[in-house]
């Protein structure tokens, strides 16, 4: 079926929904609200019932993916079917938005008719998702259910649950038993690896490169993705800081990633860049490390580089920050500027991959890459996000995840934790092997495994 000419043929509704002021946090401000209304918004979703488990891969029709993405700014939950946009990051935007404008709607619709998306690290490949319900909380306390014709009944159930739905409810975590289940190389010889990066980058084949790593965990019984998000937005708004990090289900990826690799509105560009990391408490031991300062000037320089290439102007870059998260601190740095007539997955696709993920200089490390990392990354590291018809939106780099297999996307049982680490020639490895782990930390401990 072509789901697109399906779907332009129907009609598409937006709903204003009047909820409790708690819905939103306290105090009332768009950047308390993401772990209220993302508690309350999760909960809406219908359980996993047996029924929609299908033990085999025949039965995964019946099975009801769950999207998200939530965090400060505008959050998404929804489930069931979208319509899909497949291609390269660039060409899958151009079909959506020339798909987007051409739907007669009414004005007032249509910029919330928006698609997620998650991309491969290596390609760009990947695709975008208009989902056909969702549920968006805008800042500025506003909530609207969208919903097209073929989930009118859906719509309506959920309008009505929604009114009878306490303010926010408690969603308990993870409750499986664990298991390690291996990786695509072990410990040791991953810091072989990188022994083998530190060398060659010595002998001035690269100035910085990131190794990533996995390990996959084995639970008893299958993790609903709803329960781990709700355990992601718990860890926002750490210690009173702006909502630091966007919790995601978007293609076979769910996480929750800090950084933020484009970001659109009406005209204007921000980026997010981090480089350089410790243990949660210890952030301020990065302004004595020169390593870590020069891994950090690295990845702010590459995105700083291709700003120009990338049309924007009146460029702001304020100097280096430090950045709190519950499991790590990073230094991070700011870039803004004006965006006139680009949109979020052009300037996503300039930007990508910076030297926060791939290394210094970008050819010379993508073939380390290549060469030492020993596992595909998939969408892992690549461009996690949402956009809108008009182009604005926001792509942050897919990290602090993990990638569950297609055909359990909603309640998965094998979960593959991702991290990388920026490697310098001063790196020591067993020291970028904990740094990876620890980064890792957001995830067990979404899953209840820590
Ligand atoms: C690659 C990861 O993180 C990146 C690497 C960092 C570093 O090496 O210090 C810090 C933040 C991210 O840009 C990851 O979290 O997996």
């Amino acid at each position: 079926m072509n789901a697109q000419s399906a779907v332009s043929s129907g009609t598409w509704h937006l709903l204003a929904l009047d909820l409790p002021p708690e819905v939103y946090g306290a105090p009332a401000h768009p950047k308390g609200m993401a772990q209220p209304w993302g508690r309350w918004a999760l909960s809406l979703i219908p359980a996993d019932s047996p029924a929609s488990r299908p033990e085999t891969s025949a039965d995964t029709a019946t099975q009801v993916p769950v999207r998200a993405w939530i965090g400060r700014g505008p959050s998404v939950v929804s489930w069931g079917p979208t319509i899909e946009f497949a291609g390269t990051l660039e060409a899958a935007s151009a079909d959506y938005r020339a798909w987007a404008a051409s739907l007669d709607v009414d004005e007032g619709v249509r910029p919330f008719i928006r698609a997620l998306g998650a991309f491969n690290y290596s390609d760009l490949s990947g695709k975008l998702e208009v989902p056909t319900l969702a549920l968006w909380g805008q800042p500025y306390l506003e909530t609207y259910l969208l919903w097209h014709d073929s989930r009118a009944d859906e719509a309506a159930a959920l309008i009505s649950a929604a009114k009878s739905a306490g303010p926010v409810p408690h969603l308990a975590g993870p409750q499986a038993q664990w298991q390690e289940a291996g990786a695509s190389l072990p410990g040791t010889e991953w810091q072989q690896q990188v022994a083998q990066a530190i060398s060659a980058m010595r002998a001035g084949q690269a100035q910085k490169v990131v190794l990533s790593r996995d390990v996959f965990w084995q639970a008893d019984r299958p993790v609903p993705v709803e329960q781990v998000l709700a355990a992601l937005v718990g860890h926002d708004d750490h210690e009173g800081q702006d909502a630091s990090a966007w919790a995601f289900a978007v293609g076979d990826l769910v996480g929750a990633s800090p950084e933020i690799l484009a970001q659109v509105h009406e005209g204007r560009f921000f980026a997010r860049i981090l480089a350089g990391t410790r243990p949660a408490g210890r952030g301020k031991e990065l302004w004595q490390d020169p390593k870590e300062l020069a891994e950090h000037e690295a990845a702010r320089a590459s995105v700083i580089r291709r700003l120009e290439s990338a049309g924007i102007s009146e460029i702001l870059a304020p100097p280096a920050r430090l950045l709190k998260l519950p499991q790590v601190e990073h230094l991070q740095s700011e870039v803004s500027g004006h965006c006139e007539g680009r949109d979020v997955a052009q300037l996503a696709a300039h930007f990508h991959p910076t030297a926060a993920i791939c290394g210094q200089p970008t050819v010379a490390a993508a073939a380390l890459i290549k060469q030492l990392e020993g596992m595909d990354r998939g969408a892992f590291a690549g461009p996690v996000g949402w956009m809108d018809p008009a182009g604005d939106g926001q792509f942050n780099i897919a990290l602090r995840c993990a990638q569950v297999p297609e055909s359990s996307l909603r309640s998965p049982q094998k979960w593959r934790l991702l991290a990388g680490a920026g490697i310098m020639p001063s790196s020591v490895p067993a020291n970028e092997f904990s740094e990876t782990g620890t980064k890792m930390g957001t995830m067990r401990s979404a899953l209840g495994i820590d």
